[in-house]
């Protein structure tokens, strides 16, 4: 039974609109850009909000507040994924990252994912960043014909910003290929960025579209209906996207233990850890184990399942999906923040010239592309950076936390098991947080009002990469690898609006999707 009609009355759930019988709220939830609606709420219900979807509680954090005071300080209880039973069952999704349960795995996880990408290590990369941004320029500029090479910073080709994401999912996966894999992509259709692609795809829209809820997640015992019954196409999809995620899991990792048997492989974060564990094994360090499981067994390939530990099996599994998740992790994240980047600097004409202008001071006349040295002689550059993350809120939800206990925060009740969605579009358009939050206003982090911690707390990063155990690993990177994109762009582009015929600028029309990612559809000029 429903826990709230026996021991709590439902007056101590946080206050949300009125839940009709046993559906719930499904039809507050169905509107098109969910955060609209749960910024709505705030006004009425305040700092949290509840609704349920038959009797499965949703909870927004709406004030920087209420978000670390459970998501951070009571992380231990804050910090598990919902058990998605066609996402992570039946799809195969479950050892991914972002939706591995609270606990042993996740915190081994996220160790390797701190070796990979965490602070102390991003500058390793600077160098390989900025040679891989230069492809990145050259490819954006010679893939129109038209360019005008008498012009400095030139204009004048179409783009639907389609084309542009396709650029800029290129150089990501292409950097995070060559970082977590050691492979280096050479050509236009390199096979690991095209079954990334693909299954990208399939995840964000086919598995994971409408939050990842489907009905056998709210009904289980779906699940046990034969495949050939009538309404189960769900598990044949299954079926399919399951062996698709797995190829994008396995492949890129077979290829690296490949090259380092022939002896040729790239060092990367799969093969330093493969090695390390290869040269510790003679030692036999690893401890507590968990026992593997049917999954376990099932990823592992035949001619060396015989002769492995379950030491070895954890292991071997920790680093596929690690690698894999950061891999799948970074590249609609990335396109959907230069997204916001261009649009703004499409509507926005006198930040681009100001932008350009600081960067033509510290370039000179040398003409050359920025690099990580000139970030501090570049505030303007920084605040547009900022000023993006903050207006544009690329996760605007957060992905949901689950909390693993019955929880009370300042009177309100929270069950177990309730989802948990920090409201980041609420906070980083609270006008008293940010005035005239709507408006793209780099200037806003130019003068110092604050102390520090006061500025750590405004600063939109503390929001964009979610929260407290499970924020995002990548965040390191993405300031830097994001930032470079952005200013090399700055120092050779010029980003405009459309024009008509007649030369006339037209307005960009703008799309946001709805969806887990707030990803945007316009049209350009470079
Ligand atoms: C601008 C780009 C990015 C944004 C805005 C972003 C944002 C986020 C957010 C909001 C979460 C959810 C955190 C939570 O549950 O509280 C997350 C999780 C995650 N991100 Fe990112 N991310 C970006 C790029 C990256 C990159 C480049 C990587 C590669 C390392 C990455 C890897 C991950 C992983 C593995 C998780 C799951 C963490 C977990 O559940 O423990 N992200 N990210």
């Amino acid at each position: 039974g429903y826990r709230w009609h026996t021991r709590t009355p439902r007056s101590h759930f946080p206050p949300g609109p009125k839940p009709l019988p046993i559906i719930g709220n499904i039809f507050d939830l169905t509107t098109t850009e969910l955060w609209l609606t749960a910024f709505k709420w705030t006004r009425t219900y305040g700092q949290i909000t509840h609704v349920r979807v038959f009797s499965q509680s949703l909870v927004f954090l709406n004030t920087p507040k209420a978000i670390f005071d459970l998501l951070d300080k009571r992380g231990a209880v804050y910090s598990d994924k919902p058990h998605l039973v066609m996402a992570g069952e039946l799809c195969g999704c479950e050892n991914m990252v972002a939706f591995t349960p609270y606990g042993d795995r996740a915190r081994r996880q996220r160790k390797l994912m701190q070796k990979a990408f965490g602070s102390g290590v991003i500058s390793r990369y600077h160098g390989l960043m900025e040679m891989e941004s230069r492809p990145f320029l050259s490819r954006l500029i010679s893939s129109p014909a038209r360019f005008q090479e008498h012009l400095r910073r030139s204009v004048l080709f179409k783009y639907r910003i389609d084309d542009l994401s396709y650029l800029i999912s290129r150089y990501i996966g292409g950097f995070t290929l060559l970082v977590v894999y050691g492979h280096q992509v050479k050509s236009n259709d390199d096979p690991f960025l095209d079954l990334a692609e693909e299954c990208l795809d399939i995840l964000s829209n086919r598995i994971a579209s409408g939050g990842g809820i489907w009905p056998v997640d709210i009904f289980p015992a779906l699940k046990r209906l034969p495949i050939w019954f009538p309404g189960v196409s769900f598990k044949r999809n299954a079926v399919i996207w399951k062996a698709k995620m797995e190829e994008f899991v396995d492949r890129p990792y077979e290829f690296v233990k490949d090259e380092i048997n022939k002896g040729t492989a790239r060092p990367s974060f799969v093969s330093v850890l493969l090695e390390t564990a290869k040269s510790s094994d003679a030692s036999d360090t690893t401890q507590n184990a968990e026992k593997p499981t049917k999954q376990n067994k099932a990823n592992h390939t035949n001619d060396t399942k015989s002769n492995l530990s379950p030491q070895d099996v954890q292991l071997d599994n920790d680093i596929r999906w690690t690698a894999n998740s950061m891999y799948s992790a970074s590249i609609d994240t990335v396109v959907t923040v230069l997204s916001h980047f261009i649009l703004a600097m499409v509507q926005h004409p006198d930040v681009l010239a100001r932008a350009q202008t600081e960067l033509d001071a510290v370039l000179g006349v040398a003409q050359r592309l920025p690099t990580f040295e000139d970030r501090a002689s570049l505030p303007y550059c920084d605040a547009v950076f900022t000023e993006t993350l903050r207006w544009g809120v690329p996760v605007p939800l957060n992905l949901p936390h689950r909390v693993t206990e019955d929880d009370v925060y300042e009177g309100m009740f929270i069950p177990k098991g309730a989802l948990i969605f920090g409201n980041i579009w609420a906070i980083l358009r609270d006008a008293t947080l940010y005035p005239d939050p709507d408006a793209f206003k780099p200037e806003r982090w130019l003068q110092r009002t604050m102390d520090d911690e006061q500025e750590k707390r405004h600063d939109p990063r503390a929001y964009v990469f979610g929260f407290g155990r499970r924020r995002c690993p990548g965040n390191h990177l993405v300031d830097a690898s994001v930032w470079l994109l952005m200013v090399s762009m700055l120092a050779t582009l010029d980003i405009r609006k459309e024009r008509d015929e007649s030369g006339v600028e037209i307005e960009p029309v703008v799309k946001f999707e709805n969806s887990v990612f707030r990803s945007v559809f316009f049209s350009f000029r470079l």
